[in-house]
């Protein structure tokens, strides 16, 4: 392991991209997926077996923990990976795209956010520098700077104002962050869906040579060809040479065509929230296990796959659990999913390296649209 953080640019193939990113804690192969951790756990999984199904890196839940049990506490208690025995690095985000979804807004401005918690109501103020102060407490490896992601449709102006403030934050952050050898501060590239407001953010936070950038005010409603559109606009103007996080991402398809423009490393709910909801991606497209035409079906998911989850468990078994509510069924759909996720990174890195990244992504969407057997 390396002692200090560095990003390897092994190959290209297009616009895909194959690396590999070295911390003290382990290495991260990219293309990337990081199955998102809540308060302290990936929702209904055991960590071991999240890392069986080869994810090397885990999101931290900045919002919740900073709420409960506190950051103090978690600092306190070791650090976040002594707490949730998870050795390998983690990722956190600053907390501020969470403060606007979760919890009631109270105020935002050039300081900071305040907002009142949603577990007990307590009033809380969330500046650049607590932000970077809380995940340094959670003692997180990758930790990113407090933004501000304005939900699209906004006008240009309310996206240039946001865009502007997030560049004021991101400065503040790294004064903050200082000089950490083993562990990363990345910027938030803004900008809405707004060209040379994105192209300014990207250059702005390029000129303040961070060891990683996140393109952020994404995901956030806009379609996909919105989305695509703007990381075609927006990564030309990030430096080659260190590491794309395309933060909330997405279906496997989004997963795909971002990995086609240069995206490296990717965070979604979508495997597991919807795992809890009975929807499981399989190579075959989606298959909602709720209908009825699983009531008696015998086979497995995936009898292909190295996951227990997919491959020894009949639909039968899982549309039973799932129609019961039970607890099994959500845990057995969410590790199918995480480990279809992997399997899909671990089949884009294996074509980037060979040279054959689209092909294998015309194959992969042909047979999700083939449908279920
Ligand atoms: C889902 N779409 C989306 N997510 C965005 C996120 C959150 C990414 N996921 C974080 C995890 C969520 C679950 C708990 C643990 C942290 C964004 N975050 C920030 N800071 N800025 C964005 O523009 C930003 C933009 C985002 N768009």
């Amino acid at each position: 392991m390396s002692e200090s953080f560095q990003f390897q640019l092994k190959k290209t193939d297009g616009g895909a991209r194959l690396g590999e990113v070295s911390m003290p804690r382990g290495t991260i192969r990219t293309p990337a997926f990081m199955p998102v951790g809540t308060v302290g756990t990936v929702k209904a999984m055991y960590l071991d077996q999240v890392r069986e199904t080869g994810a090397d890196i885990i999101l931290g839940n900045t919002y919740h923990l900073m709420l409960r049990p506190t950051a103090e506490r978690v600092a306190r208690l070791g650090g976040l990976h002594q707490l949730i025995r998870w050795p390998h690095p983690i990722l956190t985000d600053s907390g501020g795209f969470q403060v606007m979804s979760l919890s009631g807004l109270r105020k935002l401005d050039e300081q900071g956010v305040t907002f009142k918690s949603h577990v007990d109501g307590s009033l809380h103020h969330m500046s650049p520098e607590r932000s970077i102060e809380i995940q340094g407490l959670l003692d997180s490896d990758i930790q990113m700077q407090l933004d501000e992601c304005v939900a699209l449709p906004a006008t240009p102006k309310d996206i240039e104002r946001a865009m502007e403030m997030s560049l004021r934050w991101a400065e503040r952050c790294k004064v903050a962050f200082g000089n950490q050898p083993g562990k990363a501060m990345f910027g938030i590239v803004q900008g809405g869906d707004v060209p040379e407001l994105r192209v300014r953010s990207a250059q702005a936070l390029s000129s303040m040579d961070l060891k990683g950038y996140a393109v952020g005010g994404l995901a956030v409603g806009e379609p996909q060809e919105v989305m695509l559109r703007m990381l075609e606009i927006t990564l030309p103007e990030l430096p080659r040479e260190k590491p794309r996080y395309l933060m909330g991402v997405g279906t496997p398809d989004d997963i795909l065509k971002s990995v086609a423009r240069g995206i490296d490393m990717f965070d979604c709910v979508m495997p597991t929230r919807s795992g809890r909801h009975g929807l499981a991606f399989t190579r075959r497209g989606k298959v909602n296990i709720r209908n009825a035409r699983h009531a008696e079906d015998m086979r497995p998911l995936d009898e292909q796959s190295s996951c227990p989850a997919s491959r020894d468990y009949s639909r039968a078994y899982l549309h039973h659990l799932v129609r019961a509510n039970e607890a099994l069924g959500g845990m057995l759909l969410s590790w199918h999913n995480l480990a279809y996720y992997q399997e899909l990174m671990q089949g884009i890195r294996q074509a980037i390296a060979e040279g054959r990244f689209a092909d294998f992504m015309a194959e992969t969407q042909e047979n999700w649209a083939r449908g279920d057997l």
